[in-house]
């Protein structure tokens, strides 16, 4: 076996300002192949031959993704060809997902395979049969929104214990068959292992479920950056409001955000960390004072509104990543233990 070189995917910041609340060492007390995706990157590739493409479902910026069969036993999967992108992401992606497969409510990868001239990988998984968001959300009761939550906060427990953090939680992430009541967390392209005090790429996520430390440049997030997204997604539905903060830009994200949690809330969190906040939002960061809860509910949203969800809103998006609950906290919340 060849020796293994130093790695920067674990050497901490010289200044460490943050580090994870829970599971902040499930990486390091794991051998160096768990979470070495630049150096030990054997795979289990299988046959391209054993699969077929059916049908086209969607294209996403990193891939192309097909219906399929398995030519074997007919059954169906969903084929994910990545597009040419470094190997080191790619390699991420397939090692995050041989570890996670398996846990309860993460999509299934069934193998691995190569086109055998192009040398692109592609990914078979379990296949959902997703009704999308914007069409099944506006049916959602309280318990269903119960039920669902609950399984995505299972999946976002099980990937930390694992030491992963997903870092693109977003509806369009979430599969779900209403039909089978079944959830699947999906697209771990972005997904990354947490070590703490290491400073992490703060361009990750989807726009409108960013939470406030990648747009304020904050590198050692962890875990809680999941939270902060699940809380954008309640946010949503209770309030009915899609997305609950539309920032037309990154930097307009941010001030949408601090139009409700408050400015002053927003240098205080800036002043903990002892980070500056960025020039850009010198011209565009108005002077906001926090808005209740309360001040989003009318007449259209009043029957989801119950104290526990808002409750469990407010304690999902909060400006300090450190005071979120963590995904168990947020499972253990009294909305999860209501009957409805
Ligand atoms: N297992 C699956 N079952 C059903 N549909 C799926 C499955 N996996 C992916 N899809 C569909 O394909 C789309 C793209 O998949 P995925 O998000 O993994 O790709 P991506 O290239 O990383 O996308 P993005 O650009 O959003 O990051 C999904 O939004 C979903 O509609």
């Amino acid at each position: 076996m060849s020796t293994l070189q130093p790695t920067i995917l674990n050497k901490p910041s010289e200044r460490v300002y943050s580090v994870a609340k829970v599971y902040r060492n499930s990486c390091s007390s794991m051998p160096r192949d768990y979470w070495d995706y630049e150096q030990c990157t054997d795979f289990n590739w299988g046959r391209i031959s054993n699969y077929e493409v059916v049908s086209k479902i969607g294209r996403g910026k990193y891939s192309e993704v097909f219906r399929g069969l398995t030519v074997k036993e007919n059954a169906s999967c969903v084929i994910k060809v990545l597009k040419p992108v470094k190997m080191k992401k790619i390699y991420r992606e397939l090692k995050i997902l041989t570890h996670l497969t398996g846990g309860a409510n993460i999509i299934t990868l069934y193998d691995i395979v190569q086109d055998p001239d192009s040398k692109i990988p592609a990914l078979i998984f379990e296949n959902v049969d997703n009704v999308d968001f914007r069409k099944l959300y506006p049916t959602f009761t309280l318990s269903d929104i119960q039920f669902y939550f609950s399984q995505l906060l299972t999946a976002l427990d099980y990937c930390h214990s694992m030491g992963i953090m997903h870092r693109d939680v977003k509806p369009q992430n979430v599969m779900i068959s209403p039909k089978e009541r079944k959830l699947r967390l999906i697209d771990w392209g972005l997904a990354e292992f947490y070590h703490p005090g290491v400073d992490y790429n703060v361009r990750v996520a989807s726009r409108y479920h960013k939470g406030p430390e990648l747009l304020v440049n904050l590198k050692q997030y962890d875990y809680s950056l999941d939270l902060w997204s699940v809380g954008c997604m309640i946010a949503a539905i209770i309030f009915q409001k899609e997305p609950f903060f539309k920032g037309s830009s990154n930097a307009d994200q941010l001030v949408k955000i601090a139009n409700v949690l408050g400015t002053s809330e927003l240098l205080q969190y800036l002043n903990h960390y002892n980070l500056p906040l960025p020039t850009e939002y010198d011209e565009i960061l108005g002077n906001y004072v926090r808005k209740p809860w309360e001040s989003f509910i009318n007449d259209r949203n009043k029957n989801m509104c119950c104290v526990e969800v808002i409750d469990l809103i407010d304690n999902l998006l909060r400006y300090d990543h450190q005071q979120r609950l963590t995904a168990q906290e947020a499972m253990n919340h009294p909305f999860f233990q209501k009957k409805f």
